[in-house]
């Protein structure tokens, strides 16, 4: 199915980004938003007018888009459904049990709607975090229940392929219980590690690497936000959380048994890194192919400008793809660390390259 006119309801980081991914081929793009500002920026981001319901120019829209908060969806699609705004109509929550189901109360019509939620984000929220790329390559859940017409789900797969994502049909209560372990549970985690920071001494954050900040970058997005979503999916989360929570007791009371002596207590903390690592290895690669382990080169560049383009184009020279980078400072030295993540087959080849240019490699 075409579509050439989509509405995005709620101009934040999620509907901006699907309103400049839906522009960049060609959609044409309604935005509203209940913060005036928000539609504002959106649209001097390019991500497409505002939307003027009940004049011609609000006429014809194939599908609604909403990205607001997961408490407002229901009350939202119902709004624009009493109007007849579009044709056909998705969310983009990351809870889709409940929204559902406040739905259904409220009487909405089931067959013109099909929930779906983007498994990609960013810690940051608002139309000026927007990325038109954000999407490329991500899993985007849809649910369609059993009232939804067949059109409307193809709408939804078409939106979905229109932002480059991969689309996966689940239903609602098991993307629900999914999110839960890949997203949810996770994110508290990353909060409790973070919530740890608040207290922590000049010294000890002088020592933060990049172990720390990968394990609370999320622990940075907007709580309010957070909180509707947890509330959205609070049983299922818990589950893991309790799960989450009896690994980390254990593995506090085996290294209180180390640091009194006994030895044995080793035992159980191997088991749980190695638990981890299988755990680990089992997420999958880019574009959601299989689980791919990047071999990475370590490189030590100079904290001047251009070194990095210079690090690219060796790599460039000797055509390695490189998958993925990250930046470690050494706090208070003019050095840092590029680590690229490149095929396993390449490293050598980049490794043997750099060091014939003058790159020290550790
Ligand atoms: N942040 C993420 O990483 C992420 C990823 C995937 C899905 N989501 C989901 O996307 C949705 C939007 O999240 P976001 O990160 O873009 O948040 P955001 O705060 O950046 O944007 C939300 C926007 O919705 C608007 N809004 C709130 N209530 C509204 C209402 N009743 N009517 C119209 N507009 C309203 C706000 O003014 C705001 O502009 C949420 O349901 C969230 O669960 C978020
Ligand atoms: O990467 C981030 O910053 C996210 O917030 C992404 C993330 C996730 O957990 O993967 C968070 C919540 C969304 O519902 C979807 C994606």
């Amino acid at each position: 199915m075409d579509l050439r006119t989509v509405l995005v309801v709620g101009t934040g980081l999620i509907g901006t980004s699907t309103a400049l991914a839906l522009r960049k081929r060609g959609v044409r793009v309604l935005l509203a938003d209940r913060d005036e500002g928000a539609v504002r920026l959106a649209r001097e981001l390019g991500a497409g007018e505002e939307w003027r319901p009940g004049t011609p120019q609000a006429e014809g829209v194939d599908l609604a888009v909403i990205a607001v908060p997961p408490a407002a969806v229901a009350t939202e699609l119902h709004e624009l459904q009493r109007i007849g705004a579009a044709r056909f109509y998705t969310d983009v929550a990351s809870v889709k049990g409940e929204p559902i189901h406040r739905a259904r109360q409220l009487g909405c019509d089931l067959a013109s709607y099909v929930a779906s939620h983007p498994l990609a984000g960013r810690e940051k929220s608002g139309p000026g975090a927007a990325r038109e790329d954000l999407f490329l390559g991500r899993p985007w859940a849809l649910c369609p229940t059993e009232e939804a017409d067949p059109e409307a789900k193809a709408a939804v797969l078409r939106l979905i392929e229109l932002c480059g994502a991969n689309a996966v049909e689940v239903s609602a209560i098991d993307h629900d219980r999914a999110v839960a372990v890949v997203s949810h549970a996770p994110h508290v985690a990353a909060s409790a590690v973070a919530a740890r920071l608040a207290d922590a001494t000049d010294v000890a954050l002088g020592l933060a690497g990049q172990g720390i900040r990968d394990v609370t970058r999320i622990a940075g997005s907007d709580p309010g936000l957070w909180l509707g979503i947890l509330s959205g999916n609070a049983g299922p989360v818990a589950e893991v959380l309790e799960a989450v929570a009896n690994d980390l007791a254990d593995a506090a009371s085996a290294l209180r048994a180390l640091a009194e002596g006994d030895g044995t207590a080793t035992d159980e903390i191997t088991q749980l890194l190695k638990r981890g690592v299988a755990g680990h290895d089992r997420i999958p690669g880019k574009h959601g192919g299989p689980a791919s382990a990047y071999a990475v080169v370590q490189v030590v560049i100079g904290d001047r400008p251009g070194q990095l383009a210079r690090l690219f184009q060796v790599c460039d020279e000797v055509g390695v793809n490189v998958e993925d980078v990250r930046l470690e400072h050494a706090p208070g030295l003019p050095l840092g660390i590029a680590e690229l993540s490149v095929e396993p087959g390449a490293a050598a080849t980049l490794t043997e390259a750099l060091h014939e240019r003058g790159w020290q490699v550790p």
